[in-house]
């Protein structure tokens, strides 16, 4: 048996979809707690998080950061779009995109994980690339409605078919394949 992974998020959605995802191969355990979140690239904000989660729980920790990338604007807003989100919500997201025609955008979701404090995380990253539309379908997770990938926006997908593709989903396979592999090789 894997041992439990100690995952840290403030997120309560997150955490259903890594549960969904990783259950009942690696079991979770979960933690509340609002990290500071540097400014930075992508993997720099994940590092950060994780660093200090460590730090926090002294012990093995997993973090994750998701960034909304728009193509037309050069990848911003990326880290920072929970800020842009929870002050323009979903018409002011795509207004953001309005003198461009181009309305690509990418979902990057950075798992760290650390073995403890001072330790150096190991990051799983997962992209999935999609459009950013009107808001259609329910609004429970975030920026799911605005989100299209391959004709269907993120909220108008069952869960299940959300995971497979999801960027969440695609950095959570890199992880499992990392730790059951950890699993077959005897530490020295
Ligand atoms: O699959 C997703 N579908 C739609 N929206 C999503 C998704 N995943 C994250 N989101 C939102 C949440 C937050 O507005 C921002 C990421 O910010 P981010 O700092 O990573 O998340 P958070 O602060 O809510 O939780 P945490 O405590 O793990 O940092 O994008
Ligand atoms: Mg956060």
């Amino acid at each position: 048996m894997a041992p439990p992974i100690h995952f840290i998020t403030g997120n309560a959605n997150k955490l259903r979809e890594v549960k969904a995802i990783l259950e009942p191969s690696i079991e979770i355990r979960s933690q509340s707690l609002d990290l500071e979140e540097i400014q930075g690239t992508i993997e720099e904000v994940a590092n950060s998080k994780c660093r200090r989660a460590a730090d926090l729980v002294n012990g093995p920790v997993l973090v994750e950061d998701t960034a909304l990338c728009f193509n037309a604007l050069k990848g911003l807003p990326g880290p920072y779009i929970k800020w842009f989100l929870d002050s323009l919500g979903h018409q002011g997201l795509n207004n953001l995109l309005a003198a461009y025609e181009d309305k690509s955008a990418e979902a990057v979701c950075t798992f760290a994980y650390s073995p403890g404090p001072g330790r150096d995380p190991i990051i799983f990253q997962g992209r999935t690339p999609g459009r950013i539309v009107p808001a259609r379908g329910p609004s429970n997770f975030g920026w799911d409605p605005v989100f299209e990938f391959e004709g269907k926006t993120y909220a108008e997908m069952e869960s299940a078919e959300k995971n497979k593709i999801s960027h969440r989903g695609r950095a959570l396979k890199k992880l499992q394949a990392w730790f059951e592999a950890q699993q077959e090789t005897p530490s020295s």
